[in-house]
């Protein structure tokens, strides 16, 4: 699989886009604002995406993709996500008040967004001896991170979240885990931020991480624009028994 990074970050700013990540230029996870960094040829070409949660740093990407390839697609692409986050987005974002419900454009029979319930645990698959599993994650909206397995490795990506041991439970389950891209938000001095918003630091991941059985490589991601250097930082010494990259929106995972 090749999973190319069109945004990481955790705000906007020159050069900062918010997540979305292009998976084997079909299908994307999460819809941040990196979603505008594609040509209307290769935003035609995605037909899934799934939603790690109803943030709209992760969801705003699909409301301007769905406008845009109004009249270039006679197929609707499948949204998949929790109900919940599925809730969220049709009663706040695709309202008709805040964006058209494109799930009933241009009709019913015929719509550009075809909202797709997925369960926790249950595996999807993407063809290609490819599949896709949500896990539990723990956030201030509903969450999940998803893990993409193939012949040649497994990925898996975090999502928005916090300490909590599903993750680990999950992750630890799972054959193989080769490459882990999960979130750093604050850095240490924020650690209270963190924990009302749901988001690591660097010394509570490091200590998190004790509880995964796996050793992968890690991307870390979602750092909250103006923090990046201190996370960097804080990173050297508390990752220090880690493989890890800083992931930068154009960065290519491959899997
Ligand atoms: N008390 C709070 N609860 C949740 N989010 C907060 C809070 N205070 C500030 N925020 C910010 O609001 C942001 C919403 O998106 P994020 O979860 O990425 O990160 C969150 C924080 O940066």
């Amino acid at each position: 699989m090749r999973i190319k990074v069109l945004g990481c970050s955790g705000g906007v700013g020159p050069g900062l886009r918010t997540t979305s990540l292009l998976v084997d230029d079909e299908i994307l996870i999460d819809a941040g604002t990196g979603v505008g960094d594609l040509s209307l040829a290769q935003q035609r070409r995605i037909s899934h995406v799934f939603l790690s949660h109803s943030h709209l740093d992760h969801v705003c990407g699909l409301a301007f993709m769905a406008d845009n390839l109004f009249d270039l697609i006679d197929r609707p692409i499948a949204v998949h996500a929790t109900r919940q986050t599925l809730e969220a987005v049709r009663q706040h974002v695709f309202n008709w008040t805040i964006w058209p419900d494109f799930s009933k454009l241009p009709n019913e029979e015929q719509p550009l967004l075809r909202f797709s319930e997925i369960e926790v645990g249950a595996p999807t698959d993407l063809g290609g001896d490819r599949r896709l599993t949500a896990f539990k994650v723990l956030h201030t909206v509903p969450a999940v991170g998803y893990a993409l397995e193939s012949p040649r490795g497994t990925f898996a990506f975090s999502g928005d979240t916090w300490a909590n041991d599903d993750i680990w439970a999950f992750l630890n389950g799972l054959p193989r885990l080769d490459k882990l891209m999960i979130e750093i938000a604050f850095p240490d001095e924020q650690v209270e931020l963190g924990a009302a918003s749901r988001h690591f630091t660097p010394s509570l991941l490091a200590s998190e991480l004790r509880k995964l059985k796996h050793h992968p490589e890690l991307f870390l991601t979602h750092h909250k624009p103006g923090c990046e250097q201190l996370i960097e930082k804080q990173c050297r010494t508390a990752l220090k028994d880690w493989r890890y990259h800083h992931l930068q929106r154009g960065d290519l995972i491959t899997s």
